[in-house]
């Protein structure tokens, strides 16, 4: 029998706990979202986010601006929240305005208040395995394993996309959990061949249903990271659920899977930062 993974479910319960941990230690976390433009799907992500914020017990201040926004007026928001002590993690919603350097604003946002695990600092800390920030999509994947009982350890995992805050953080993740692993992109050759050797297929390419039951070995679980509204504002992901869903053991569906896991994960990096922030104030 094939098992739907409840993302929904297990990033509710991930909530609940950190919401429990909160109001035990009597912790006060404060989230800065900058939110520039009015794409709807970001509109959508942040509100989620604000939400999720809420139900945990964070205190979420969400600074909106128009579209025109300059990079140096942006980053002198930022300046601005790197120096507040009452502001424990920072996110900049993506995508940015075509004139705005992303590397660059990455770049400015404090390291201990980068709760998207983004900055160079964490990237390098999370390949060397040292303490950072883990971005919240790989860390949430790995959440989703962990808790519907799927072993990492010694599977052949196939990560389909090489992006920079999807498939190469999950990728050093995987590897840290003891699994061989795989990194396949746009320009890998026989690419149904290789995904048919996972155990465990991690498919984070952004195209609407690309991957059917020809990429997927029988028995397989399969992580589905994209998310796409078609025009009758249906949602999907990169994998064909439908045409997939009688030969894999376990599948995650889009809406209600890895998505809530990555703000559950940002819920938790937002604590985590609250947590070394006042640790350093103490000191
Ligand atoms: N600085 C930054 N950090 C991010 O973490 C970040 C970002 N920029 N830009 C965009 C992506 C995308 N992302 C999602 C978050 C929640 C859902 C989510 O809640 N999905 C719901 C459905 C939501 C809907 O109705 O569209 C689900 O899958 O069930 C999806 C995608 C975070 N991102």
């Amino acid at each position: 029998m094939m098992e739907l993974i409840n993302g929904k479910a297990i990033a509710a319960e991930i909530k609940e706990e950190l919401r429990a941990q909160l109001i035990s230690n009597s912790y006060k976390v404060t989230l800065a979202v900058i939110l520039i433009g009015n794409d709807p799907a970001s509109a959508i992500y942040v509100k989620n986010k604000h939400q999720s914020c809420e139900e945990t017990g964070i205190r979420s201040l969400v600074l909106s601006f128009p579209e025109s926004l300059t990079q140096a007026a942006l980053l002198e928001q930022i300046d601005m929240l790197n120096q507040r002590d009452d502001v424990d993690g920072i996110l900049v919603q993506l995508p940015l305005p075509e004139a705005i350097d992303q590397q660059a604003v990455i770049q400015a946002i404090r390291p201990d208040k980068d709760v998207d695990g983004f900055h160079p600092q964490n990237i390098g800390a999370l390949s060397t395995g040292h303490p950072g920030f883990a971005p919240c999509t790989p860390a949430g994947i790995i959440e989703l394993l962990k808790r519907s009982h799927i072993g990492i350890a010694g599977k052949e995992c196939v990560v389909v996309g090489r992006s920079n805050i999807v498939g190469k953080p999950v990728a050093q993740l995987l590897l840290r959990e003891n699994a061989t692993v795989t990194i396949c992109h746009s320009q890998t050759r026989h690419l149904a061949k290789i995904c048919q050797r996972a155990d465990i297929l991690i498919v984070a390419i952004g195209k609407p249903r690309a991957i059917n039951r020809d990429y997927v070995k029988p028995g397989a679980v399969v992580i589905d990271v994209g998310i796409h509204r078609d025009n009758t504002g249906k949602l999907c992901g990169d994998v064909d659920f439908n045409d997939v869903k009688e030969i894999v053991s376990a599948i995650t569906p889009v809406p209600g899977g890895v998505g809530p896991m990555t703000i559950s994960m940002l819920m938790k990096n937002c604590l985590m930062a609250a947590i070394l922030h006042q640790l350093n104030r103490v000191s």
